[in-house]
């Protein structure tokens, strides 16, 4: 590939190929979008859910319950998906 024809920004080697690129990424940057308040979203409701157990005398924490979220995740991801599940419970009741 040229270094003429290449699209600086999508790293294309073709003009139609840059704006199929172009389309897509916005569509992922959506994602990416959900994603992050999606993660906010949860992480508050940890903290929430967390406060009203320790408010009526019960644990910070409940062990049996972050097993089953985290081989949910490692079901449907893999192992990747276990270290994902992990970093999602840290964002919600912060480190072990
Ligand atoms: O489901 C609960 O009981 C929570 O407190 C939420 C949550 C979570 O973020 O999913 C956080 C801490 C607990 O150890 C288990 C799960």
């Amino acid at each position: 590939m040229s270094a003429d024809v290449m699209d600086q920004n999508t790293g294309a080697g073709e003009p139609l190929a840059a704006d199929e690129i172009r389309a897509m990424r916005e569509r992922i940057d959506e994602i990416d979008q959900q994603i992050i308040d999606l993660w906010q979203e949860r992480a508050r409701l940890s903290q929430t859910v967390g406060k009203t157990r320790m408010a009526s005398g019960g644990t910070r924490l409940v062990l049996s319950r972050e097993r089953e979220i985290v081989e949910r995740f490692r079901e449907a991801m893999g192992p990747d998906g276990a270290q994902v599940a992990l970093m999602i419970l840290r964002a919600g009741r912060g480190p072990l």
